[in-house]
């Protein structure tokens, strides 16, 4: 039988594993990282490990009694990740500059998860006071801070400045500020920063050049970011979601959003039956598998109408 040396990174021919990833003890020896795939097929063909005893362990984080905060909140991509969170036992705070929607969405949510568990706070990422509030009035209401969604965004290539400010400087500046409180350095618990790039972040959206900017700039200050915390021992992880296209008020009137460069939204139409339309169901089950996988740092996870892919870093050293 082979034995796994704990050192040694064993990484079987992957199959679509529904499962989370565990650590196994072969016969005494941790496996790091193993994935052993509980799909019928791999252990039919699995002849390398023969599981003569097995404890495991998940990955998975639990979300029960964990605080999250996510902006954007309030509709949309911010809305399906509340709603994901909420529902697998955790505290949201929500905020958002829509008070309207808000009001709206908190009736529901209050209804059906309690309102002890909900808190809406008016705020726009562009303002730092209003972050920095937004952070202590959730400390101060439910004792921590586990989880951030930097999901706010925007998209309108005649306000440029504006959409770099809310789109990559709003997610540079909550990451700051909420690092104050879930550091371990200061105290906090360590947690896990969602940051919602797009597939925009990967690669050009030609009719979008500065919405390609930001969140380009979104995935590299989240893998910079991922690194600087490991390094430091913040007990922080930083990751990053990059949708397709996904029906969302973002996602309407497309050619109103691309100022000078309307002349080019046939191409952009072009791209989207390529690449077609991902269900938020999709979306959101990619956004928790960034939260809840321990194992996930530093990564891109790509999110299409088909599957989803992670991004692999691209390494100017090697
Ligand atoms: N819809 C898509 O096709 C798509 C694909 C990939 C990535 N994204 C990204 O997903 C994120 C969410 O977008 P969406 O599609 O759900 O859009 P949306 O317009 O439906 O929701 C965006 C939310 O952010 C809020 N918001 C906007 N500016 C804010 C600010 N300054 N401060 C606080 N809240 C603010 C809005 O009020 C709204 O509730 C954005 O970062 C967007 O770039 C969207
Ligand atoms: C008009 C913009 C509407 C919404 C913005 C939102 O963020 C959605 C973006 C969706 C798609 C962007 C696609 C970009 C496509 C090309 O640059 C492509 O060539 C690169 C993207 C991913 C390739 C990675 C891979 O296939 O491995």
């Amino acid at each position: 039988m082979t034995s796994v040396s704990p050192r040694e990174h064993v990484e079987p021919p992957l199959t679509r594993c529904t499962k989370p990833r565990v650590a196994l003890r072969l016969n005494g020896v941790w496996g790091t990282r193993l994935d052993w795939l509980h799909c019928k097929d791999r252990r039919s063909q699995s002849d390398q490990f023969r599981v003569a005893q097995y404890e495991e362990f998940s990955w998975r984080m639990s979300l029960s009694g964990k605080v999250a905060v996510v902006t954007g909140a309030v509709m949309g991509i911010g809305k399906a990740m509340t709603e994901k969170l909420l529902q697998n036992g955790a505290k949201v705070a929500l905020l958002d500059m829509n008070k309207t929607e808000a009001e709206s969405l908190m009736q529901t949510l209050t209804k059906q998860y309690g309102q002890e568990r909900l808190l809406f706070l008016h705020c726009d990422v562009e303002q730092e006071e209003q972050v920095k509030a937004a952070f202590q009035k959730t400390m101060d209401t439910f004792g921590g801070i586990h989880i951030l969604c930097n999901n706010a965004g925007i998209l309108n290539e005649s306000t440029w400045e504006k959409m770099i400010s809310v789109n990559l400087v709003g997610v540079i500046r909550a990451t700051y500020l909420v690092l104050e409180h879930m550091n371990k350095l200061k105290g906090g618990q360590g947690g896990v920063i969602v940051n919602t790039a797009s597939l925009a972040g990967i690669g050009p959206l030609v009719s979008c050049p500065v919405y390609t900017a930001s969140k380009h700039g979104v995935v590299g200050f989240t893998r910079a970011m991922s690194a600087a915390s490991a390094l430091s021992g913040y007990g922080v992880r930083v990751n990053c979601l990059c949708p397709g296209f996904v029906q969302t008020g973002l996602f309407s009137n497309i050619p109103a959003r691309l100022g000078p460069f309307s002349h080019l939204k046939d191409g952009t139409q072009l791209l989207v039956e390529k690449f077609g339309i991902v269900n938020m169901s999709q979306v959101v089950e990619a956004f928790f598998e960034l939260v809840t996988d321990e194992t996930k740092d530093g990564a891109a996870l790509l999110v299409f109408q088909q599957e989803r892919k992670y991004m692999p870093a691209v390494s100017v050293t090697d």
